[in-house]
């Protein structure tokens, strides 16, 4: 995924500066910088969710596989481009099942051999088949908070796309829900485009390939995971990740 000259405002307040970055395929990148530099916006201008919020606006071009995402239809994009978000969201009033189904029948599966399938392979993927294999037909809300994200994770996955956002996809978490999401992350990355926004370095460190450092709307920093925390050519970054701000 390559970002080109990307902008974005709430209104007057103009969010993104420029934002120049390429995303590697079937790689993990975090974005990491202290609260309020733009790292949520910047991976929702990833999937055309910004552009949903009131006032918001889009400037500059996202490319997907060479096309423009922002020249085809936001919900085509959001089916390849997929979202987790930091509090686990499952549907409450769906079983299991269906928060993992769902988007498969609307994406016109009808077959209910073929969604069991699809739905165990995305409950596998997840690491959460084993957990909930005997009660799919339980409300999503009887789960705990870490298989509640899991769940989510399925959910993204069930429609198969290209590129998974994850936004602090662990916060809300215990230390072990914490490591399971960590542990998915990395399988997950052998098959995807991952992008994870994080306020964790050592979950940084442990888990992505390349890390991008945002400052105040701007991307001060973008390289390999152990440069950007050894050897960081910026002394932002390396305040910053020093502790000595943020
Ligand atoms: N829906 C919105 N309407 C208006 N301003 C917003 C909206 N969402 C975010 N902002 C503002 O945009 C800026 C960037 O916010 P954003 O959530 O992208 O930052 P962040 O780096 O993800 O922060 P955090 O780490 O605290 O989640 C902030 O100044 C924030 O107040």
């Amino acid at each position: 995924m390559s970002v080109q000259n990307l902008h974005a405002w709430y209104g007057a307040q103009h969010t993104l500066k420029d934002i120049n970055i390429h995303l590697e395929e079937k790689m993990a990148t975090a974005i990491i910088g202290p609260s309020g530099c733009g790292k949520s916006t910047f991976i929702r201008c990833l999937n055309r969710m910004h552009e949903t919020a009131p006032y918001a606006k889009v400037q500059g071009q996202v490319k997907l596989a060479d096309q423009d995402i922002y020249s085809l239809d936001p919900v085509d994009v959001r089916r390849v481009v997929g979202m987790v978000f930091q509090k686990p969201n499952p549907f409450p009033t769906m079983s299991i099942f269906d928060n993992v189904a769902v988007g498969l029948r609307l994406g016109g599966i009808r077959r209910q051999s073929e969604l069991r399938e699809r739905v165990e392979q995305s409950l596998q993927m997840a690491a959460l088949w084993d957990e909930v294999k005997d009660r799919l037909n339980k409300p999503a809300t009887a789960l705990s908070g870490g298989q509640q994200q899991r769940l989510c994770i399925a959910r993204a996955l069930a429609v198969e796309p290209d590129v998974l956002l994850m936004d602090e996809p662990a916060s809300a978490l215990d230390p072990i829900s914490t490591m399971r999401v960590e542990e998915l992350v990395q399988q997950l990355k052998n098959d995807y485009t991952v992008v994870i926004v994080t306020h964790n370095m050592q979950q940084a460190a442990r888990i992505a390939d390349k890390t991008a450092f945002f400052l105040q709307g701007e991307l001060i920093e973008f390289g390999e995971t152990t440069t950007i925390f050894t050897k960081p050519v910026d002394s932002r970054t390396e305040d910053y990740i020093t502790g000595r701000f943020g």
